[in-house]
């Protein structure tokens, strides 16, 4: 199985005047991992999630290695992409956009499967069902509701059996019971795959009751954050 190991990564975002730094010292992913992250909004929880998902790599990291069947990839070297890696270890559901409105529910659903080449639309249809969703394959997604589109961004995150699990807030839109059926199926599928799973929420009792580490993202000067544990009695 896969694992994932950072010790002092960095990224810098800048824009004009606006600068904003987040640091990572030690963060790490292995197999069966249950980690929640928390912060104020603009704190930087998703730059973290950016760097951890392989989206966007860190300016600096002391270490930043991805280790699988015994071997290692050093992830915090290069300017290479890790396009190839990303689409078959990582099931990432973005916060915002997470979905093609002018593709179809099943293209939609399946592109997670298609980039990592491993089409299987036995588990597409086992995972809309367990969500819920029963909205017809040729519906466009601008005919959905949030809610389900959020659930299906889920889908075409994990119908591809990754290794790490990465949602950014992907009970937002929904009501407290879907949110609680969302988080179980996804619970579920990280243990029948023996994968990590990151979320993130401003949701502190979504993950109550689960034995989830708790995470913070806390802007610790201004435009300079830092992404460390959380007492559990904090959370
Ligand atoms: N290009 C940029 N230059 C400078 N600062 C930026 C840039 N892009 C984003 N930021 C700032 O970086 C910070 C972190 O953004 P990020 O989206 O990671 O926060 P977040 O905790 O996920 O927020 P939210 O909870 O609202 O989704 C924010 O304060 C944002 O304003």
């Amino acid at each position: 199985m896969a694992e994932l190991i950072g010790r002092q990564i960095q990224r810098v975002l800048k824009d004009g005047q606006r600068r904003f730094r987040l640091d990572i010292p030690a963060f790490e992913l292995r197999p069966g991992d249950r980690k929640v992250i928390f912060g104020r909004t603009g704190s930087g929880k998703t730059t973290a999630m950016d760097i951890l998902a392989l989206a966007c790599p860190p300016d600096t990291a002391a270490r930043f290695e991805l280790r699988m069947g015994g071997r290692s990839t050093d992830l915090a070297r290069g300017k290479r992409d890790h396009a190839p890696l990303r689409a078959k270890l990582f099931g990432y559901v973005l916060q915002s956009s997470p979905l093609f409105p002018f593709l179809t529910f099943e293209e939609n659903a399946s592109l997670g499967q298609r980039l990592a080449g491993r089409r299987d639309s036995g588990v597409i249809a086992d995972l809309c069902q367990r969500l819920g969703l029963d909205a017809a394959p040729r519906t466009r997604v601008s005919d959905l509701s949030i809610g389900q589109r959020q659930r299906l961004a889920v889908v075409r995150a994990i119908a591809h059996r990754p290794s790490f699990i990465l949602c950014d807030e992907p009970t937002a839109s929904l009501d407290p019971d879907t949110a609680r059926i969302l988080l179980r199926t996804v619970l579920d599928v990280a243990d029948e795959l023996g994968a990590a799973l990151l979320i993130i929420s401003h949701d502190r009792d979504l993950t109550r009751g689960h034995d989830f580490e708790y995470f913070e993202v806390v802007e610790w000067q201004p435009g300079h954050a830092m992404l460390r544990p959380q007492e559990r009695d904090a959370a």
